[in-house]
């Protein structure tokens, strides 16, 4: 409707227009209509977009006003000659004349348009479009933007709506227009008329005090335009924001009211139940050089050596957020934690090291800013080795605590000798030789109870990594212990002037303490300060960053670490479960495959021997439920192919065969045994060199918790946590001694060509033997790795192209960890899960809980596949117990391996 009406005005407009704009005194029509037209004329000139970008345009402008006002002045002075000049033909040339009139104004606006073009403000605007058609623009900007455009749409549909501006459009339709011929209509005309000339004076007025005020601003002469001073300065601002490094933005969950009134009734809370998601795809892999990392030249050189040239999704997503908040320290406001759930092998471990080293480069004074803590020793040195590599070029110090050393060399390495001896007096700001250190939690707790002027005060980030392992450990009350040494203490032990204080201080010559950079956070613990009206003016400057591939979503264990405005990523495939939670819980690596083979108790092991020799498989790693579980069939699998190889044929079958024809292979066996056995130990006495400083050692075993394994297949998260608690290294003091040589020893120097090295991998093993294992490992020397669930979590094997659960595991949780040590960085990768009868059930009802039955694949081994392995594996089996009995003789001789549960 308004469009009709809107063609009738123009037209009529254009009328009242030529009448209007001519400057002859015979062609004014004076209708009412006319009037009102010429009313809603000088208020559509009024509400044109009236920019004024430079002095130049705005010359324009104000000629161009000038220009409009004089017909109205003309339509004044000649409005009694309007009747006269009521005729078709007058119409027609004052028609025309507003037309040329029309394009003229067209023309200024036009060549308004091309200067602005060259301004500050146009580049903006281009800035801006760039922005928002990319999908990097930071969510403030992005709502700045958003919240522009609508003003903009609203204002055009508004125009369209009203295209004189007059916001009752409903006036016009109900004037008469044309005809009007009575007394009446001819007052009224004459009013309006007065009226309008009221109006435009009105309307000029405000120009010209407009004028004035633009008088008064300054005015800069940029790229050849000349602007308003201020209106530069603020464009000028905006581009600043335009060029400020954009956040990639990502989509955040919608959470669906059965999933709020689910996370509501476990009483998880808004920031956790509402993530931010990124999927797992390359798509959201951004080169490292983009500049929202901010790393510098010498971190991308580092990178580039290292064969990283993109940031994987969940570093594209953590990074920039890191690196947002530069500071190292003494800042108002501290940084908002991060919680990470990512798949595993996605790269969680850069997305945090990257950061940090890049951050912390920037330091001048060596202090404790960073900790990271991990739940076993062998991930501490993976990650050591991680951050070694990229700190280079920077003279940041990375140091382990993880019980490796003594607990005096670790207090010389964490404060430096002078600061460690237990009467030291104390350095306020505590001593660090160390920026960054990576912990076992128990031998923290040590170092934070035990050594003097050892302080997390200076800390900057708190790293959890497998958070939710971690979380499932009381040992020792870590987190709490952590938590009260990164906040200043409640009981404030102020030194007053006359020395009055509890603790003995450093002093300098002149009894003064000697501080050494209280962090700002802890002055107030040790001196009275002024009463402030600003409520704890020095905040805390710690991050809580917490990661893990199946993150916790236990409310009170999530509350237990205190977190300060804490923000939720998540790396996953978009959706949710059928239960809405689940199946965001665990992904798995995009190029994992799985299987399970549903087999009896008994034909485990020959289920494993047909995936070495007739799958082919290789590169392997092999969990059972328990460390002696793993012993077990590590020492059987050595067996057969003890069996099979020293028959030097190639063929299992004619291996087992010529064996039993032959009554001297087995003394040839025993032979090759003994040769062997005397060649580990010398690679054993090697490995061990270099350790005998060692005061304690990892007491805590691998696993082992999944042996209530008929436990309910509905058990909630907390139960599945509670399940696999075992496997974090707390470093109670526990002798650590030889071993038992040949249990702990890969086959590989006297192995022959086609024979399957296999070795056993658990917390059994003395450190230096678990760092050369992984290394033989890591090198291809090992085919198959049998071990318990110490290195199920966290740790990055490369060559790991198959896993295999011998003993499937009870809780979720742990067969993602466990298949994940396949398929990393985007690689692909196999996992085997080898389900007894009685366990299937419980099996299928845990991953299909997970939303994940459909990828699992189920082989049916048929006994004629496994045939030619069944002599070989019974006449291993029948020697088993003779080695088992005399490893554990070894075994007790070097006190060491412990009981089995
Ligand atoms: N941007 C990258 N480019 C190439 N390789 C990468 C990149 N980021 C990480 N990697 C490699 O991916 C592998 C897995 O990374 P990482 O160990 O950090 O995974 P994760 O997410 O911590 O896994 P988990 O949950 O098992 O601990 C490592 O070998 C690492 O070097």
């Amino acid at each position: 409707m308004f469009n009709i009406r809107r063609f009738d005005i123009e037209a009529e407009t254009a009328q009242e227009s030529s009448a209007t704009t001519t400057t002859t005194a015979t062609t004014t029509p004076t209708t009412p209509a006319n009037n009102i037209l010429a009313k809603l004329n000088a208020r559509l000139n009024k509400n044109k977009p009236q920019h004024t970008p430079s002095t130049a345009s705005s010359d324009n402008n104000t000629s161009s006003k000038d220009k409009d006002s004089i017909p109205n002045k003309d339509t004044h002075k000649h409005k009694k000659d309007r009747d006269a000049t009521n005729s078709k033909g007058t119409n027609e040339i004052s028609y025309k004349r507003s037309r040329e009139e029309e394009d003229a104004r067209v023309a200024r606006e036009e060549a308004r348009r091309n200067k602005e073009q060259q301004s500050g403000k146009q580049r903006w605007e281009k800035r801006a479009k760039e922005l928002k058609d990319s999908d990097l623009v930071p969510n403030d900007v992005r709502l700045a933007l958003k919240a522009e455009a609508e003003a903009k749409a609203k204002a055009e549909k508004e125009a369209k709506k009203f295209p004189f501006g007059v916001p009752a459009p409903v006036v016009v339709a109900a004037a008469p227009i044309g005809g009007a011929d009575d007394e009446e209509d001819e007052d009224e005309d004459m009013e309006d008329g007065d009226e309008d000339k009221d109006e435009q004076d009105l309307d000029q007025d405000e120009d010209e005090d407009q004028e004035d005020d633009n008088k008064d601003r300054p005015v800069l002469e940029l790229d050849g335009v000349e602007r308003f001073a201020d209106e530069a300065a603020a464009d000028a601002a905006l581009a600043e924001l335009a060029a400020l490094v954009p956040l990639p933005t990502f989509e955040t969950k919608e959470i669906t009211a059965l999933e709020k009134e689910r996370a509501k009734s476990m009483g998880i809370p808004d920031w956790l139940a509402h993530p931010t998601l990124i999927e797992p795809s390359e798509k959201s892999n951004r080169p490292i050089t983009e500049p929202m990392f901010g790393f510098s030249d010498r971190l991308i050189k580092q990178c580039k050596k290292a064969g990283i040239e993109e940031c994987f999704a969940v570093q594209t997503a953590v990074i920039p957020v890191l690196m947002r908040a530069r500071h190292l320290g003494d800042i108002r406001r501290a940084p908002g934690d991060l919680c990470v759930s990512a798949p595993t092998g996605s790269g969680k471990t850069l997305a945090y090291v990257l950061p940090i080293v890049e951050i912390l480069s920037q330091r001048v004074v060596t202090r404790l800013r960073a900790l990271v803590v991990l739940p076993t020793r062998d991930l501490c040195i993976q990650v050591k080795e991680t951050f070694d590599t990229f700190v280079k070029g920077t003279d940041l110090k990375i140091a382990t605590s993880t019980g490796q050393n003594s607990f005096a060399h670790e207090q010389a390495i964490l404060v430096g000798e002078s600061h460690s001896f237990p009467n030291s007096p104390r350095v306020l700001g505590g001593h660090s030789r160390v920026d960054v250190l990576i912990t076992t939690p128990g031998r923290l707790i040590d170092h934070i109870k035990s050594t003097p002027n050892f302080t997390l005060q200076h800390l900057r980030f708190l790293v959890i990594d497998e958070a939710d392992r971690l979380l499932n450990q009381s040992f020792q009350d870590w987190l709490f212990h952590i938590l009260n040494a990164i906040h200043p203490s409640p009981e404030r032990k102020f030194l007053g002037v006359d020395g009055s204080e509890s603790i003995q201080v450093k002093r300098d010559h002149l009894g003064f303490p000697i501080h050494d950079a209280i962090a700002p956070g802890f002055l107030s613990s040790f001196f009275q300060l002024p009463e402030s009206d600003v409520e704890d003016p020095k905040a805390l400057s710690v991050q809580k960053l917490l990661f893990s591939a199946t993150l916790t979503r236990n409310p009170a264990k999530i509350a237990s670490l205190q977190l300060s405005d804490p923000q939720y990523v998540a790396v996953q495939e978009g959706g949710s479960g059928q239960d809405g939670e689940d199946k965001a819980k665990y992904t798995t690596p995009a190029g994992l495959t799985e299987h399970m083979i549903v087999c009896e108790t008994s034909e485990k092991p020959l289920m494993v021997l047909h995936l070495l020799h007739h799958l082919k498989v290789r590169s392997a790693l092999c969990f059972t439920k328990s460390v002696e579980s793993a012993h077990r069939l590590y020492k059987l699998i050595q067996l057969y192919e003890k069996i099979r190889t020293t028959t030097l044929v190639a063929s299992p079958v004619a291996a087992v065969e010529s064996k039993e024809e032959g009554s001297g292979a087995g003394k040839k066996a025993d032979k090759t045994d003994k040769k062997k056995k005397s060649a580990d130990k010398d690679q054993d006495i090697s490995g061990s060199e270099g350790e005998s400083d060692e005061s304690s050692s990892e007491s805590e075993d691998d696993d082992s918790s999944s042996s209530g394994s008929d436990s309910d297949s509905s058990s909630e998260e907390e139960d599945e946590d509670e399940g696999e608690s075992s496997d974090v290294e707390m470093e109670q003091a526990v002798a650590s001694t030889d071993m038992d040589i040949d249990s702990t020893t890969p086959t590989a120097p006297t192995a022959p060509m086609d024979a399957i090295v296999v070795a056993e991998f658990s917390s059994d093993l003395p450190k230096s033997k678990r760092a050369s294992i992984l290394r033989a490992f890591n090198n291809g020397e090992i085919h198959l790795l049998i071990c318990s669930d110490l290195i199920s979590r966290g740790m990055d094997l490369s060559p790991v192209s198959t896993v295999i659960n011998y003993d499937s595991p009870v809780y979720m949780k742990k067969y993602i960890h466990r298949v994940g040590r396949t398929a990393r960085a985007g690689k692909t990768g196999t996992a085997y899960s080898l389900v007894e009868m009685q366990e299937a059930r419980h099996f299928k009802e845990m991953i299909t809980k997970a939303g994940h039955w459909e990828k699992i694949g189920r082989i049916n081994v048929k006994p004629q596949e496994v045939k030619d392995l069944v002599k070989g594996y019974e006449k291993a089996l029948g020697g088993l117990k003779d080695v088992l009995v005399s490893s554990s003789r070894a075994g007790k001789k070097g006190n060491v391996r412990r009981s089995f549960k």
